[in-house]
């Protein structure tokens, strides 16, 4: 290549040839050469050509392009800017997503963490899978645990590490099952219905301290205008998919539907689309949920949010101040094993101070005063 060109501003920069520059890339052993070819006088539009032996056409066409188009997809998936939608009425409305948390910054036991990330790349593999057993793509996730212990964070990262936007779902301004039906089958492929605290959703008084349903745009989430700049996510019109399922009277206000009701209900009206789809409810008293929710089968993955261990304070310690170790951790260590505190907790004492060393022993004394402080928040 004689000459690169490098265009585009801040972080999104674009590389491309020269027109009648060429390149080569060497695929498996083989030689394929890429020519940026001018458009004018083939009257089309620029593109590349190409150019490879004859004897490796089957590669070609069967490994070679396949694997350039999906990492070009891939690319174009992370550049994508992720958004949030709410529920207004029977439609989405969407704003910016942009909650930082990862896996990485994910404070939470390494195994459980582990098995999600292979969980999650299991699903994405096994459309194929999918299709052949007659069941929709879809995988659901029962996030469960004290308040502050990073549900919605987790919600978040999953979204993040999928690149796929999320559909926060409030129940209480669905008044009508047909509405209900509308938003559902109004979710693109690649997205996440998630439904906070269900718990609540469907039985109102029943929260104790009567805590209000808490959406995860009103939680963390940067807001931005809505709908432009948004990439393959739109959300589609109902009228051309139907719908087989429909376990209510569509007269009939969904309130009188359960939770187990709701999942027939998607697995309804998702069985025959073909789309990649999650689902995440997320609640902080498992022990109140529907039974048939809780049966094996329901929900693929039940996934505990527990009080911040060992392991996840020093996720957070890393996040916060970028250290693996410090003199004040073995006291740390102790105390987290006699304490229950959630991550938020530590969080926020970390947050207090940019000096590791202050933070840490404001998070010792903190702790300290917890074990004195009563029975409730010590572990028995
Ligand atoms: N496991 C965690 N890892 C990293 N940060 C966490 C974690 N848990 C909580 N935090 C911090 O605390 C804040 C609140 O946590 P989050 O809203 O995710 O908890 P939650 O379990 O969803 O709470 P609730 O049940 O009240 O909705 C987060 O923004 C984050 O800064």
């Amino acid at each position: 290549m004689r000459r690169l060109c490098l265009s585009g501003a801040g972080a999104r920069k674009v590389m491309s040839m020269d027109t009648g520059d060429s390149m080569t890339d060497v695929f498996e052993g083989v030689r394929f050469t890429w020519t940026s070819v001018s458009g004018e006088g083939r009257k089309g539009p620029d593109s590349l050509e190409l150019t490879f032996d004859a004897e490796h056409m089957d590669m070609a066409l069967g490994t070679y392009v396949p694997s350039i188009t999906a990492a070009v997809e891939q690319a174009r998936r992370r550049d994508c800017k992720l958004k949030i939608f709410m529920n207004e009425g029977s439609s989405w409305r969407g704003i910016s997503h942009n909650h930082p948390a990862t896996f990485d910054t994910l404070a939470m036991d390494p195994p459980t963490k582990q098995a999600l990330i292979a969980d999650l790349d299991r699903f994405l593999k096994r459309k194929e899978y999918y299709r052949r057993i007659g069941k929709a793509w879809k995988r659901g996730y029962l996030l469960y645990g004290p308040p502050g212990t990073g549900k919605s964070s987790l919600v978040a990262a999953v979204a993040n590490y999928l690149r796929f936007n999320l559909y926060d779902l409030d129940l209480s301004e669905v008044r009508y099952n047909a509405e209900l039906q509308k938003l559902l089958i109004g979710m693109p492929n690649r997205s996440i219905l998630v439904i906070e605290d269900i718990d609540c959703c469907f039985s109102a008084t029943s929260r104790e301290g009567g805590k209000e349903r808490k959406t995860l745009a009103r939680a963390d989430y940067g807001h931005g205008d809505d709908d432009s700049d948004d990439c393959s996510n739109k959300v589609v019109s109902s009228s051309d998919e139907c719908l087989n399922i429909l376990p209510l009277n569509a007269n009939m206000e969904w309130q009188s539907i359960t939770l187990s009701g709701l999942l027939n209900f998607i697995d309804g009206l998702w069985s025959t689309s073909g789309k990649e789809r999650v689902i995440i409810f997320t609640t902080n008293y498992k022990d109140r949920l529907d039974p048939a929710l809780l049966r094996p089968g329901r929900m693929d993955m039940h996934v505990y949010m527990g009080y911040c261990g060992w392991e996840a304070f020093r996720t957070l310690a890393r996040n916060y101040f970028l250290v693996d170790d410090h003199p004040l951790f073995p006291e740390i260590q102790e105390l987290l094993a006699e304490v229950e505190v959630t991550p938020a907790e530590v969080s926020e004492m970390l947050l207090r101070n940019e000096d590791a060393d202050i933070a840490l022993l404001g998070l010792v004394e903190f702790l300290t005063a917890k074990k004195q402080g009563g029975k409730d928040s010590v572990k028995s």
